[in-house]
């Protein structure tokens, strides 16, 4: 865990990785996307099992460090130390928020899914989240099932004075209701990795950044 990542870049596109069972192609998909300049990168894939989760969880953390992107690992904070990630992402179903600080530490970067609740959130600062993620915004291939959140509880949250996340179905052309509504960071699985271009989609998601804070 580098001892600098309370530093870390509270603001812009939140690149999360399909579940690919390829390692090789995983990095070829992923190279494209971490070359235009997101923030974060969350290894996510539901698919694999512990030993593929950690070969490429591994594979993955120097591609990031080549171009100063954070690595987060998605449900498994253990496997985030182990790797020597930046952090980790922890659902209602990922353990304890408290328990993966103190084990972490003060430097790492641990989010925590809060879904529609502005409770969930209050609870997650108070368990010392960095950043809190409210989702599904809008209807998402990639978890269709997710219960949907609204743009009112991005102003709710704002009094957290923590970073927050918006995720679910985003796209360049929804992304800037989120921003405007108060999103820091954008959380996109397949509006990246499903796009003919990764790296031009998620050129297209930094510039709705670039363009709200003109
Ligand atoms: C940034 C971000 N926000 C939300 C999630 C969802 O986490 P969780 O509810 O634990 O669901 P899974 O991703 O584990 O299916 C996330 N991963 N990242
Ligand atoms: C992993 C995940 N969590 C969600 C939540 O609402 O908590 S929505 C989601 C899927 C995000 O993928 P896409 O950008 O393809 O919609
Ligand atoms: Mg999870």
């Amino acid at each position: 865990m580098p001892p600098d990542t309370p530093s870390w870049p509270r603001r812009g596109l939140y690149a999360i990785t399909p579940d690919e069972p390829d390692s090789v192609r995983l990095l070829a998909r992923v190279r494209p996307v971490l070359d235009a300049g997101p923030a974060l990168l969350q290894y996510r894939n539901k698919r694999a099992d512990s030993a593929l989760r950690a070969e490429q969880a591994s594979a993955l953390l120097p591609l990031c460090r080549a171009r100063g992107v954070l690595l987060i690992i998605n449900d498994d904070w253990r496997l985030a130390a182990t790797v020597g990630a930046d952090g980790a992402h922890l659902g209602s179903d990922d353990g304890d928020l408290r328990q993966a600080r103190k084990a972490l530490g003060a430097a790492a970067i641990i989010g925590a899914s809060c879904y529609d609740s502005i409770d969930r959130a209050r609870l997650a600062a108070d368990a010392g989240a960095s950043y809190v993620a409210f989702g599904a915004f809008f209807p998402s291939l990639t978890k269709p099932g997710a219960r949907r959140a609204h743009l009112p509880l991005l102003t709710a949250s704002a009094s957290l004075n923590l970073p927050q996340v918006a995720i679910g179905g985003i796209t360049p052309s929804n992304a800037p209701s989120l921003i405007d509504a108060g999103a820091d960071l954008i959380a996109v699985v397949g509006g990246l990795f499903d796009a003919p271009d990764p790296h031009a989609a998620a050129l297209a998601y930094l510039a709705c950044f670039k363009d709200h804070d003109a």
